[in-house]
């Protein structure tokens, strides 16, 4: 953009001086700079010293007319002196704020006039941007940050870039450049940005999800590989048969109500997960403490999820002022989630371990040990301590529970609004019902390929974290003839990466046609590259099993209407969801399946009271 263009007057409508001398030559600046300022009006010299930095900053951009760097350096010399010389006898706010200024300008400058060698690549494209802010307020604008992106991507291409003030974005929107950077210069795009607040959260970075790319982080994902490796997670299915029985049950009992499906979704993911990592389970959607664990994940997301001011600039005061009112906030959940459940079970745990070891007994000869218990046993030989199994176990119900439970509730809404597809699902588990006489189950997995294949589909086109979890750059790049810098945070919009491949109708048989049913295969929604999501098998097992499970037993309708669709309108969020809540009639599809859930529960039932049932 020519410099003449930029629309200087956003920064204070009453001054126009650095609009006329931005379409000036360069070398008229100084005289002009030096009219516009005076130590008679404080008030108008600190507006027009905003002008001015907002002009230097401009002049010394990449896009303005290239200066010499020793002119340019020389202009911002001349402008900080005049400007320090037009406040002297001014107050000291003022003097703090042309010190401010000097810093930020100086800093500005610096990294404009003495690049870094591969600089003289550009940026990717970019819309045009504010100056000092560039592009926050255009994010500021919009509650759909994904939508936005998407837009923007049709505007800029499968590369485009953004400042969001001090911090360079880089968004990608295609295929090719997604495999290319994730997995063929994997290590570059291995680091993860991390907002305040999710730092704080994570004592920075000392979990897994957000810890820097580096020695700590593959330490902590080889033990998260080691217990959800596609064998290991066999040990879940126990858990997982009792948990969609549940899910089922209240379907079969409430047939014909409105249920509001996505509660009790969300038990089943979070049941899951809970009783996995610390030997955990609720028994209605409606328990307080459950509750109170998911509006905790929703405050992470809703203070700093998608990053903040204080995330975009190095400022020791913007970030004490931001985050002086976010700390509060963090605090009660940290001191509520990590502290109190997570560590406080952790803890109970331990003792009962040592104890047990201390008697000479087995642990596991008694029990399913969740996955603290089998941390704590392996402690010593995985160099853990206490605090690395909290923040592995954190991660693990986090990222695990509303992510899944998100994709089974548009699961949910896809089958509604495509009954076909239903008929279709309804023919696949019926052989295996009629053939065992039972309900589907986990040892059918390999025999339900249409199953696999719809969960895939709806992955595909409804990712419910459409702009992934962000990378960051560990070193600088050239990506498609662009310059990409170091620590820049880099966005995969998993939208505009699936429609560079595929169309957007809903057509799961591409999966069986091309004989490619492994959910992460071909599809980017669980990330990919050496930070690719390692609960993705358990994810598609837990998926697979509540959906064939649901179709073998009822017939889901919409509860606003029979025929009536729900509206498939995104909203964004910690995951994105139907805009429309999800209200769900059910139909029990026969007596003898009716039968079959009565059967399966009292067969856990009995488990239950021998003493068998696992993982509780
Ligand atoms: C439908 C369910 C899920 C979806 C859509 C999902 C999606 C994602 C995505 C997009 C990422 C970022 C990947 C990248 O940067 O390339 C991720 C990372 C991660 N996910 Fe999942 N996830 C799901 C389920 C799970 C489950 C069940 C667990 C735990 C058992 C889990 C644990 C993690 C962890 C620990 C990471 C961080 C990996 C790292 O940074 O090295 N996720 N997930």
């Amino acid at each position: 953009m020519a410099v003449a263009e930029r629309k200087y007057l956003t920064v204070d409508p009453s001054i126009s001086i650095a609009c006329r001398l931005s379409s000036r030559p360069l070398k008229n600046a100084t005289a002009i700079r030096a009219r516009s300022l005076s130590p008679r009006s404080p008030a108008r010299s600190r507006a027009r010293l905003l002008d001015l930095l907002v002009y230097t900053a401009d002049q010394t951009s990449p896009s303005s007319n290239q200066q010499e760097p020793s002119t340019t350096m020389s202009i911002i010399a001349d402008t900080l002196r005049d400007a320090t010389a037009a406040l002297v006898g001014d107050n000291v706010g003022t003097q703090i704020l042309a010190a401010a200024a000097a810093t930020v300008v100086i800093a500005a400058a610096a990294r404009r006039v003495f690049p870094s060698s591969t600089a003289d690549l550009k940026l990717p494209p970019s819309p045009p941007a504010w100056p000092l802010v560039g592009h926050l307020p255009l994010l500021a604008s919009t509650k759909e940050p994904d939508k936005l992106i998407q837009k923007l991507a049709h505007e800029y291409g499968p590369v485009f870039s953004l400042k969001l003030g001090n911090v360079d974005v880089i968004v990608i929107s295609n295929q090719e450049l997604a495999q290319e950077t994730l997995v063929k210069r994997g290590k570059i795009y291995a680091g993860r940005w991390v907002g305040k607040v999710l730092a704080i959260g994570t004592e920075n970075g000392q979990d897994l999800v957000m810890a820097p790319y580096g020695e700590r982080w593959s330490h902590m994902r080889k033990i998260a590989h080691r217990i959800l490796t596609p064998l290991k997670i066999t040990q879940l299915d126990a858990r997982l048969d009792t948990e969609s029985l549940r899910f089922v049950r209240h379907l079969v009992a409430s047939a014909g109500e409105p249920v509001e499906v996505k509660r009790h979704l969300m038990l089943y993911t979070v049941n899951i997960m809970l009783a996995k990592c610390l030997g955990i389970t609720y028994d209605s959607p409606d328990d307080p403490a459950l509750r109170s664990l998911c509006n905790d994940m929703l405050k992470i997301f809703e203070l700093g999820g998608v990053g903040g001011l204080e995330d975009y600039y190095d400022s020791q005061v913007l970030n004490w002022v931001v985050m002086r009112h976010k700390r509060k906030e963090i605090d009660a959940v940290i001191a509520r989630v990590h502290q109190g459940m997570v560590l406080g079970r952790i803890l109970e745990l331990k003792a009962r371990l040592d104890d047990e070891l201390a008697h000479g007994e087995d642990p596991a000869a008694n029990r399913d040990l969740c996955y603290a218990e089998e941390l704590f046993l392996s402690m010593e030989k995985d160099e853990l301590t206490v605090n690395d199994i909290k923040q592995l176990l954190i991660d693990f119900l986090f990222a695990g529970m509303d992510t899944g439970a998100a994709t089974l509730l548009w699961l949910h809404t896809y089958l509604i609004n495509h009954p076909e597809h239903q008929t279709r699902l309804q023919a696949e588990v019926d052989t295996i019902v009629r053939t065992h006489g039972r309900l589907p189950s986990l040892d059918d997995f390999e025999d339900l390929p249409y199953t696999r294949a719809v969960i895939k589909e709806v992955a595909r086109l409804s990712p419910v974290t459409p702009l992934g979890v962000p990378r960051q750059t560990t070193d600088t790049d050239t990506l498609a003839g662009y310059h990409i810098p170091a620590k820049a945070q880099v966005i995969y919009n998993f939208v505009g990466i699936h429609d560079s491949v595929y169309d957007r109708d809903f057509r799961p048989d591409r999966w069986i046609e091309s004989n490619n049913l492994v959910l992460m295969d071909g599809i980017f929604t669980f990330g990919a590259g050496r930070r690719m999501c390692p609960g993705v098998h358990l994810a598609a097992r837990e998926m697979v099993l509540l959906v064939a499970r649901v179709v073998a037993c009822v017939q889901l309708g919409n509860a606003k209407g029979e025929g009536v669709n729900i509206d498939m309108t995104p909203a964004f969020g910690l995951t994105v969801l139907p805009k429309e809540s999800v209200l769900v009639k059910s139909t029990v599809r026969s007596a003898q399946v009716r039968e079959l859930v009565e059967k399966a529960d009292a067969a856990l039932a009995g488990r239950a009271a021998s003493g068998q049932a696992t993982a509780k």
